[in-house]
């Protein structure tokens, strides 16, 4: 399978070629970077740090996807919308790992995906998506006299708060205790906020140095606390699900797909 990588000069990108690289049944069959950017005519497998492939990194993602059976898109929400319709425009699968997507953006990414095969998720990481199903049953089973508190760490060059991840580990946390998550979520906390809001599923944000990904749900109760825990070692892991995420999609219906469809990972499990 021939796949593109968009925002080849990423954390990401650099992550997705040499994941592709390493994984039977696809190859890399472009690589794409935003107009103006110093990646632009370089070779890609250099840039990530493997000997030269002559994949040359090109602004041109319309030429790159006619070629191709499948996009890998970690880049930015106003280009990862642009992605959708060329991908759907060139009918080749589009997975799609960018986060901080506003709701109009995911409004925009379920029309595309009327025609085209989509995998969105915010973490393509097996450990994650098997903790979203833990999060889910563990709300069920604790009732809403447990507070629900949602605690993420990344690097300092993130950009969006609270993470992708976050905000899944929220969902799952609402999902299972049977409550919207936008009703139910406090982001920020600031000055005297009054006490905490019964039912409410708050979200704590730090950033600094390097750190790949931590995320942890924590039930807290009178006398008692349970912790739910992720920590991302290496990004090769939401690469490497990305890629899975791709092989899956190419034999799918168009439609907008989830981790949790790839992996298995029902909501009866
Ligand atoms: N879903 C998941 O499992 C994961 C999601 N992410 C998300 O992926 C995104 C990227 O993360 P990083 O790689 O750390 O960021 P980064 O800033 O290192 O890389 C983004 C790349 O996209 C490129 N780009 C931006 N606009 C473009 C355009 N129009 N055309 C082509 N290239 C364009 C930038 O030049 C940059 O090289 C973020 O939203 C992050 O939260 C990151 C890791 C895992
Ligand atoms: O920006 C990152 O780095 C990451 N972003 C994703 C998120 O927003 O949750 C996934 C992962 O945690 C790394």
């Amino acid at each position: 399978m021939g796949l593109v990588v968009v925002g080849a000069s990423g954390r990401m990108g650099r992550s997705l070629i040499r994941a592709i690289d390493g994984i039977e049944g696809v190859h890399l069959a472009a690589a794409v970077e935003r107009t103006g950017s110093d990646a632009i005519g370089r070779d890609a497998a250099e840039l990530a740090g493997l000997p030269s492939s002559g994949v040359l990194v090109t602004d041109d993602a319309l030429a790159a996807f006619a070629h191709a059976e499948g996009v890998v898109d970690f880049t930015a929400p106003e280009a990862s919308l642009e992605f959708a319709d060329l991908a759907a425009q060139a009918r080749i699968v589009h997975v799609l790992g960018t986060t901080g997507m506003s709701s109009d953006c995911d409004a925009r990414i379920k029309a595309a995906a009327r025609h085209a095969r989509i995998v969105k998720s915010g973490n393509m990481s097996l450990g994650v998506n098997l903790l979203s199903v833990l999060v889910r049953q563990a709300a069920r089973a604790l009732g809403p006299d447990w507070d629900i508190e949602v605690l993420e760490m990344h690097h300092k060059h993130k950009v969006d708060a609270p993470s992708g991840t976050a905000l899944l580990l929220g969902q799952a946390a609402a999902d299972g205790r049977g409550v919207d998550l936008e009703d139910a979520s406090v982001r920020v906390r600031d000055g005297i906020t009054g006490a905490r809001e019964e039912g409410s599923i708050g979200f704590a944000t730090l950033r600094g140095g390097s750190v790949v990904g931590e995320h942890s749900v924590l039930f807290a109760a009178e006398g008692e606390m349970v912790e739910l825990r992720h920590e991302a070692l290496d990004r090769s892991i939401f690469a490497r699900g990305a890629v899975k995420a791709a092989l899956w999609a190419r034999h799918q219906k168009p439609g907008l797909y989830s981790m949790h469809d790839v992996l298995g990972l029902t909501a009866s499990v």
